[in-house]
């Protein structure tokens, strides 16, 4: 897996097979004008997407542990083929804590715009898999790095069993935000949501722009293809766009359930903010040979935008 030392020092490589912590097989793809994106085999789960400043975008926590079977806290995971408990496998599905390999010959898949930058991975059951969950599938990732530095996560997963499976799914993506409390996102206003801190129970959202004083763990049903998180102090907008992917959920654990979390700094609440492109009201339902695809894409526009004074049109329509 890993690459020669010429490789790994050259930036003109756009991607680079090495390890990261703890020895963990991990690809760095780079992109246009010094943009890069980290990844790790284990989970398929990115840990890191900079820009052209070398600004990192993904929230980690300094806690986060390294060690299989443990999920790595931050970054961007999968969670498949269940979102949270809303079923018979553990938290999030288990492709979180397998190791993924890379697919040197994946099925062509059309690119929306040229890049050089990807790398195609690949989940398939074990045996033991197939006793936590009993259906055999292909599940395929493409992580690229877009033209003007956008990360781009494409999922296929494919039924090769002999009978239908359904399964809920996420992209758990952290965004490091400058303080919490002062971002807003935009988007989602008046949807209906269940709120996973009051058992689930369904309500409508205000009209305003989402703001954050507390816990906060919902799952915004129905949701558009873009949503903006806008994070004035860094001048900084994150635009989510996605594909596939009806729902939306919305977590920041704050103060009281951070200390709880032991991969988790007790103040880190407060830098990050997870969107995640998801498919849960609705189960995905497969077919024998139906493959599904699930896209998101994420990039970032400046914005110097103060409170008040935004026009969502363009920050959605502008980038
Ligand atoms: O701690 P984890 O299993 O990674 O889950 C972290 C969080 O993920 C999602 O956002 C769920 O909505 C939350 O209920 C959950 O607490």
């Amino acid at each position: 897996m890993a690459s020669s030392t010429s490789e790994q020092r050259n930036p003109l490589v756009p991607v680079e097979y090495t390890k990261g912590v703890n020895g963990l097989d991990k690809v760095i793809l780079r992109g246009l004008r010094g943009v890069s994106a980290e990844m790790y085999l284990y989970g398929a789960h990115v840990t890191s997407w900079k820009n052209e400043h070398k600004q990192e975008l993904l929230f980690v926590s300094n806690k986060a542990i390294f060690k299989p079977p443990k999920p790595i806290r931050g970054g961007i995971s999968i969670c498949f083929p269940q979102f949270d408990t809303l079923g018979y496998v553990g938290a999030h599905g288990y492709a979180r804590n397998r190791v993924w390999s890379v697919d040197p010959n994946p099925p062509p898949l059309p690119m929306t715009s040229p890049t050089n930058s990807y790398v195609d991975l690949l989940l398939k059951p074990s045996e033991e898999d197939l006793k936590i969950w009993p259906h055999s599938y292909e599940f395929r990732l493409r992580i690229s790095l877009g033209p003007g530095g956008e990360l781009l996560l494409t999922s296929r997963v494919r039924n090769i069993d002999s009978k239908p499976f359904s399964f809920t799914f996420a992209y758990h993506t952290y965004f490091s935000v400058s303080d919490v409390s002062e971002v807003r996102v935009e988007g989602l206003e008046t949807l209906d949501y269940l709120d996973n801190t009051k058992n689930r129970e369904r309500f409508t959202e205000q009209g305003d722009a989402i703001t954050f004083e507390g816990e906060v763990d919902k799952v915004y049903l129905s949701t558009p293809s873009k949503i903006a998180i806008l994070d004035h102090e860094r001048k900084r907008t994150y635009v989510i766009r996605k594909d596939g992917l009806l729902d939306a959920v919305v977590w920041n654990p704050w103060d009281k359930k951070a200390k709880a979390l032991a991969d988790f700094g007790d103040n880190e609440y407060k830098h990050m903010l997870c969107v995640e492109a998801a498919a849960i009201e609705r189960p995905i339902t497969l077919k024998p040979c139906e493959e599904w695809t699930g896209r998101q894409e994420i990039s970032t526009v400046p914005s110097s935008y103060c409170s008040g004074q935004l026009d969502p049109q363009k920050v959605l329509m502008g980038n």
